[in-house]
């Protein structure tokens, strides 16, 4: 068994970053990836605008408690003319400010008689209050994102605000999938006896989209050899190959056997719990990925081995985001594998564990805020400080 530590680096040496790079319209680029640094052309905001609904005027001209002429209304969205000296300019919220005017007062401060044309402040605000200057959010020149980020709904209307319509991004990757075992019926079916149904494939699709890859959904393999190659064979024309189930030890799990059979297996049994099977190879330079088939096991094998392996791919690595909790609870037996226990983090900060630990139990992963990590040959006290992967974080 290999160590992940030990065996991950010459996993990802095999994910060569792509540089094919495709424009995507803004609304469609959520999960990709961009391609290039994008350096604002303008200023946000473009001027300086009222942050409130008020009245706009020159400090050093007017007093508390003086009525004042309003000669001018400023809609949102329409061009001021400079401020007439002495006076007030009616204001709304995201309204220009007339040159001439250095704060706005909000009117629950003011008196206002609009057939008068007329302001009374009640309340001076300080000087150059309530004004949004130029550029403040964005300047014009600005890097508001470099190369490599995935882009979050945050960031595409950030693009938005800077007038971007299409950006620059590393064109997805295409994913093929199948799931193998003869027991698998797709949700909406009726459950046979000895059936269940198929939640890797929609573990995995789901995942694979918000990493920003494309997938290729190639069903459910036989378990026969013949039937198992024949897939994977369709499956090597694309970008990777990611499988589930039908890599341990028996006599119906041929995934193993086809990949040598097509191609190259490199590693077979990592040191972790769960996702011990765990093996990677090629079929014709195309990646293979033949993840365990408890739904644990593809959670956590994915997590750790093939989502760093396509962001690389992506040019965009974000690690994982671990941080240190006390444990609730205790580990008598250590272990030869490293364990990823499922767990919540309570309001006292400490960590619970889910009471079944066993890679079928995908309700684990779903209750879960974290991974905790166990290391081999370790046993846990409560109290004991724990390197926690926050699922949160780490996953979209
Ligand atoms: N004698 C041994 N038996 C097993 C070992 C071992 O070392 N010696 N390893 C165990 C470990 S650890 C794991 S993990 C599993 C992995 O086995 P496979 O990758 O061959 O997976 P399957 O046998 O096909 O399935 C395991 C389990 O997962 C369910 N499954 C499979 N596909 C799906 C799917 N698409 N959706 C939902 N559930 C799925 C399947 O029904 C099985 O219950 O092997 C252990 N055995
Ligand atoms: O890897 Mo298995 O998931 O340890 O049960």
């Amino acid at each position: 068994m290999h160590k992940l530590e030990q065996i991950l680096p010459s996993i990802l040496d095999q994910a060569t970053p792509s540089t094919d790079v495709e424009n995507t319209p803004l609304a469609e680029a959520c999960n990709s990836v961009v391609a290039q640094p994008q350096i604002s052309q303008i200023n946000v905001p473009p001027q300086d605008n009222s942050a409130m609904d008020g009245f706009a005027f020159n400090y050093d001209q007017i007093e508390e408690n003086q009525p004042v002429t309003v000669s001018q209304i400023i809609y949102a969205g329409t061009s001021p003319t400079p401020l007439a000296p002495n006076t007030a300019a009616r204001i709304f919220t995201g309204s220009e400010i007339p040159a001439g005017a250095n704060t706005v007062v909000m009117q629950e401060n003011c008196e206002y008689d609009a057939e008068l044309k007329q302001v009374i402040i009640k309340k001076l605000p300080a000087a150059g209050d309530n004004i949004r200057r130029q550029g403040q959010d964005i300047a014009i020149g600005q890097t508001v994102l470099p190369q490599g980020t995935r882009l979050k709904p945050q960031d595409i209307g950030m693009l938005a605000s800077i007038g971007i319509d299409k950006i620059p991004t590393i064109k997805k990757p295409t994913v093929a999938i199948f799931s193998t075992g003869d027991e698998l019926v797709e949700p909406g079916q009726a459950l046979a006896p000895g059936k269940i149904y198929n939640s890797n494939r929609f573990l995995l699709a789901t995942y694979l989209n918000a990493l920003g890859c494309n997938t290729v959904d190639l069903g459910i393999a036989k378990d026969t050899l013949e039937d198992t190659v024949n897939i994977l064979e369709k499956a090597s024309q694309y970008d990777c190959i990611i499988t589930s189930g039908g890599v341990s030890v028996g006599e119906a799990d041929f995934v193993k056997q086809a990949v040598e059979h097509l191609g190259k297996l490199d590693v077979w049994k990592l040191a972790i719990k769960p996702g011990k099977p765990l093996a990677f190879g090629n079929i014709n330079d195309t990646p293979f990925f033949g993840l365990p088939g408890n739904p644990v096991a593809v959670f956590v094998t994915f997590l750790l081995v093939v989502k760093p392996f396509l962001q690389k791919t992506l040019g965009n690595n974000t690690p994982l985001t671990t941080r240190k909790f006390q444990a609730k609870f205790t580990v008598k037996r250590p272990g030869i594998r490293q364990h990823y226990m499922r767990v919540k983090i309570n309001a006292e900060n400490q960590l619970e564990s889910f009471p079944n630990q066993s890679s079928g139990i995908l309700s684990s992963v779903s209750w879960a805020d974290g991974l905790a990590i166990i290391p081999i040959d370790t046993t846990v006290q409560e109290g004991d400080w724990l390197d926690v992967i926050l699922l949160n974080d780490s996953v979209f």
